[in-house]
């Protein structure tokens, strides 16, 4: 691991994302909207960050900037180690079979024949695949897939994880195994993790941080239960809105997300 205190920091990043309208194909009738916008934080090493927040809140758009999969439109970005994305649908190549994965995965990487070789007992071991392993992709049950993602993602040991709700498609007992091995990644390791889950008893078990983005925003930062509780808070809220009530807040809190004509331009010329 390198010396840095931080193993991520980043500072006003944004991403914008383009929407078609409704009926309207036309170049000229798109709408660019913030799926994150100004946001700031830095994670010291070793940390374990439940990223919390309703649907569409900016989550997974933050899980795939952390993991360089995703580029920012503005903003700056610094990441301190090797990260690795844990997501249902990330990374696999559907045509290739498990094993085959791996091995694309370990060359692209640069890795050694011998270290790939490593990985791939380690993945054998732990996704528990069995002969699926030689079968292509396209033929896995989506739990069959978080099988191999999760289990090719920890084989590769990087310094950062970023777990976005890769287990909740997995059955108890591969989640349960996961959840054992994160905890050691977490105890004996000294990893740091980015865990995004809807499941509120799960991130407060897991986590010390709380991350509550909505709207695209970084609401709070802090310790996970203060940040669970106020999150809590503010999802009854809105449950006890009437079905009116709520789609004009939920609207009103998406026209904010709009970039305006005037500001669309001066991004448009920063990125062409
Ligand atoms: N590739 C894309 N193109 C356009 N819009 C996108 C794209 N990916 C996500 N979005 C939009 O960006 C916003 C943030 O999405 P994101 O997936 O980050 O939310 P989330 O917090 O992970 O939600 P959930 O809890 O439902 O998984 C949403 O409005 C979503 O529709």
């Amino acid at each position: 691991m390198s010396k840095e205190e931080y193993a991520v920091e980043v500072e006003n990043i944004s991403k914008i994302y383009t929407l078609r309208n409704k009926n309207n194909q036309y170049k000229t009738d798109k709408k660019e909207f913030y799926a994150l916008k100004d946001v700031s934080f830095k994670i010291k090493k070793g940390d374990v960050v439940g990223i919390l927040g309703t649907n569409g809140s900016g989550k997974s758009t933050l899980s795939l900037l952390l993991s360089g999969i995703s580029e920012i439109n503005s903003g700056t970005m610094k990441i301190n180690g090797e990260q690795a994305l844990i997501a249902i649908n990330t990374g696999l190549n559907q045509q290739l079979t498990g094993l085959e994965n791996i091995n694309v995965k370990g060359a692209l990487m640069g890795l050694r024949k011998k270290r790939i070789q490593e990985i791939t007992n380690d993945v054998i071991d732990f996704a528990e695949l069995g002969d699926f392993l030689y079968q292509p992709v396209k033929k896995y049950s989506s739990g069959m897939k978080s099988r191999l993602g999760f289990s090719i993602s920890l084989a590769l040991n990087p310094d950062i994880f970023i777990v976005d709700e890769a287990l909740s498609v997995g059955d108890k007992g591969f989640a349960k195994k996961c959840m054992k091995r994160m905890m050691k990644l977490r105890d004996e390791e000294g990893k740091t993790i980015f865990f995004i889950s809807h499941s509120l008893s799960q991130v407060r078990e897991f986590c010390k941080t709380g991350m509550w983005i909505e709207g695209g925003q970084l609401v709070e930062m802090g310790d996970i239960n203060k940040v669970c509780d106020d999150y809590s808070v503010y999802v009854d809220k809105l449950e006890a809105m009437s079905k009116k009530e709520k789609k004009k807040f939920l609207d009103e809190k998406f026209e904010k997300r709009l970039l305006p004509k005037k500001e669309k331009k001066g991004i448009a010329k920063l990125f062409g």
